[in-house]
């Protein structure tokens, strides 16, 4: 699968609709052993959510929006496929989110990329289960260090962590891909899935079982006024750096 929601591959309700309808027919066809989830945009795998859609937006659309990022979470880290993240671009956020439901994790080894979970940079909190993905990747201790300083790491740092798997050039990511996709598809489905499932259905069922009062949470939490203000100062620090 490849992002293509110019320039960023930001994660919009639109984007994220038609992503998750994409990995559920993909889902259901029992042709498809597994994904190599990879950007069609230069120099990024996702910027993380689309700012713009929790920025001034009226508390209904918010819950509409969080659910949908619920949905692509849950799609993708519960997935009976095989799921190897290319990741050819950087990557904070919800992309560094995205990458971490992943079961592997490529990454172009290029130093001007970065991948984190960066929100307190934003004046935001990472929920819940954004934390527990990392600490299922990384461990208790470099998450906690990487969410309070909203780090975002290089990617030979990120290899050092334990957030990516391995660094290629990028113009080997795919054929990479290819071969580690070939490696997990020598295992038996059903044996890998129910190991997959395993390690992953404690924070699958909690977010699951919390659905409801985490999309409150998030709405009460994202149209706060100083919460507003934060996403818009680093809005117009994002288009400043521009010019
Ligand atoms: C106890 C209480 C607990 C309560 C908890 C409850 C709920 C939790 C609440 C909130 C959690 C919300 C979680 C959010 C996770 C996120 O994903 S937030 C998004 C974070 N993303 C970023 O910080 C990335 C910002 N972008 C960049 O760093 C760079 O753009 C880039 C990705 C590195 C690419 O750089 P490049 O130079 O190539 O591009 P530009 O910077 O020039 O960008 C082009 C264009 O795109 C716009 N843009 C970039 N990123 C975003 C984005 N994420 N959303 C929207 N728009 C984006 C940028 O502004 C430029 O626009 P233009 O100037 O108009 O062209």
């Amino acid at each position: 699968m490849t992002l293509q929601n110019p320039p960023v591959n930001s994660l919009s309700l639109d984007f994220l609709t038609e992503f998750c309808s994409a990995l559920e027919k993909l889902e259901m066809d029992k042709s498809c052993r597994g994904v190599i989830l990879t950007s069609g945009q230069p120099k990024v795998f996702s910027a993380g959510l689309d700012i713009m859609e929790m920025y001034g937006k009226s508390p209904e659309r918010c819950g509409e929006f969080w659910r949908a990022v619920q949905e692509m979470w849950l799609k993708l880290y519960s997935s009976n496929m095989v799921i190897i993240a290319a990741i050819n671009g950087s990557s904070p956020a919800g992309g560094c989110l995205m990458s971490m439901t992943c079961d592997y994790r490529i990454m172009a080894d290029n130093p001007r990329y970065s991948i984190g979970l960066n929100e307190t940079q934003l004046g935001i909190v990472a929920p819940f289960w954004f934390k527990e993905t990392m600490v299922n990747t990384v461990g208790h201790r470099t998450t906690e260090i990487a969410l309070q300083l909203g780090q975002l790491y290089s990617p030979t740092e990120a290899l050092d962590i334990g957030l990516v798997d391995k660094l290629v050039p990028e113009d080997q990511i795919i054929a990479t891909a290819t071969q580690t996709m070939t490696k997990w598809l020598a295992v038996p489905d059903h044996a890998r899935q129910i190991t997959k499932s395993m390690m992953r259905k404690p924070t699958i069922d909690k977010l699951m079982s919390k659905r409801e009062p985490d999309i409150q949470n998030f709405v009460s939490f994202i149209t706060k006024d100083p919460i507003q203000k934060s996403l818009g100062l680093y809005l117009s620090m994002l288009k400043k750096r521009k010019s």
